[in-house]
């Protein structure tokens, strides 16, 4: 029995349809499915010749966002929301290679927790090259050698990453997007075997994380900590050594998973940024950070923050940093609910600059998306 448009979105009885004629109608549901991605690429590309001529940036995460958001307004099932959403991150991620090669910097080695940040926020189709700092980061993105890196901003455990507000300081990049990621942990070795384990490499923060775990069920184990998660998981070259990191280091590192989901508290949320060399265009994203410091005189703060509530402003993060180079100085970093780009917003951000003694937009963004890295893929 063939199988026609009409029927074979309505197969209720799949018990008398063969197997063979079910491949058949998937071969002609791909055929189509190919016909189609081909025709997305086609119009990717030439949009992609519309921006080179205005020398663009490729990444338009609220665009990105929109696409998403009507898809799945749109999406009738059975295709579960978060399939679509990871089918679509490498329909993007290929769209904007056709378009320019884009070249991804992120503090290595490859397999640390900003490193899959960057695969689940950006696709796989990105060219991901590691640093050996966090600065080498945000240099090889202010100096146009990488369109975009990927920063860890903040830890719902551990809070602010200060040397990342700090370089934000010293480096003209722009947030581009932002990306929420569940850290989940894993105990890594060479032959999957927890019998044997007498020392464990990972981050400091890693160790600490999953500090209950280790005293349960590797209470003779020598802790060692060591630069990065992945770094550590370099380290193992026998079955008596085991790294603690991400899951996915196993496929990289040729290691096996002793145990997952080891840490102590489930809730270790990381939230990384996207950061880029141009300032994102005013439009109607949902956030907006800055950088600033108030003259060194009573009221200062309060000032900023009343120009704030005044116009109805809601800040979502505001953080003092000590003044590199300036002794008990102080900057602020600030979380705004609002695109201050926005020419609503003209006389609003007048009236910042003027009461600030130094001020700085770091870009405009959409809400970032909430990425489960500890779900088995
Ligand atoms: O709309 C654009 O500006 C595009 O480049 C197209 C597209 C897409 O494939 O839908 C690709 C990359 C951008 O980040 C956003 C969307």
């Amino acid at each position: 029995m063939g199988l026609n448009n009409q029927d074979e979105m309505t197969m209720t009885d799949t018990s008398t349809i063969s197997l063979e004629t079910l491949r058949d109608a998937i071969d002609g549901v791909d055929q189509e499915l190919l016909h189609l991605l081909n025709r997305r690429a086609q119009l990717s590309l030439q949009v992609g010749e519309a921006k080179s001529t205005t020398k663009g940036a490729i990444f338009k995460p609220f665009r990105e966002k929109a696409v998403l958001e009507r898809l799945s307004a749109h999406n009738p099932g059975p295709l579960p929301q978060d399939h679509l959403e990871s089918i679509y991150r490498e329909i993007l991620s290929s769209s904007r290679a056709l378009q320019r090669p884009q070249r991804v910097v992120y503090l290595g080695p490859e397999g640390t927790f900003s490193y899959f940040a960057g695969v689940h926020a950006l696709g796989g189709s990105a060219e991901f090259h590691d640093q050996p700092t966090l600065e080498d980061v945000f240099h090889a993105v202010s100096c146009g050698r990488a369109e975009l890196g990927i920063i860890p901003l903040e830890n719902s455990l551990q809070g602010t990453v200060g040397q990342s507000l700090d370089l934000f300081l010293m480096y003209e990049v722009f947030i581009q997007a932002e990306v929420f990621c569940r850290i989940s942990h894993s105990l890594l070795s060479c032959n999957g075997d927890k019998g044997g384990i007498t020392t464990v490499y990972s981050h400091p923060q890693a160790l600490q994380q999953c500090g209950g775990w280790l005293r349960q069920h590797l209470p003779q184990a020598k802790v060692v900590p060591v630069e990065s998660t992945a770094a550590a998981a370099a380290r193992v070259k026998n079955a008596s050594e085991a790294a603690i990191g991400h899951s996915a280091l196993a496929g990289l590192y040729q290691l096996q998973v002793v145990a997952s989901h080891i840490e102590d508290l489930p809730e270790n949320w990381t939230r990384f940024l996207v950061i880029g060399r141009g300032a994102p265009p005013a439009g109607n994203r949902d956030k907006t950070s800055l950088l600033f410091s108030v003259p060194d005189k009573p009221g200062a703060l309060a000032g900023v923050l009343n120009l704030l509530a005044r116009e109805g402003v809601n800040m979502r993060k505001l953080e003092s940093r000590p003044m590199r180079g300036e002794r008990w100085k102080y900057v602020f970093f600030a979380d705004l609910e609002c695109d201050l780009g926005r020419e609503e917003y003209t006389q609003l951000l007048q009236a910042l600059e003027a009461n600030c003694h130094s001020f700085r937009v770091l870009g405009s963004y959409p809400n970032g998306q909430a990425l489960d890295m500890g779900r088995e893929e």
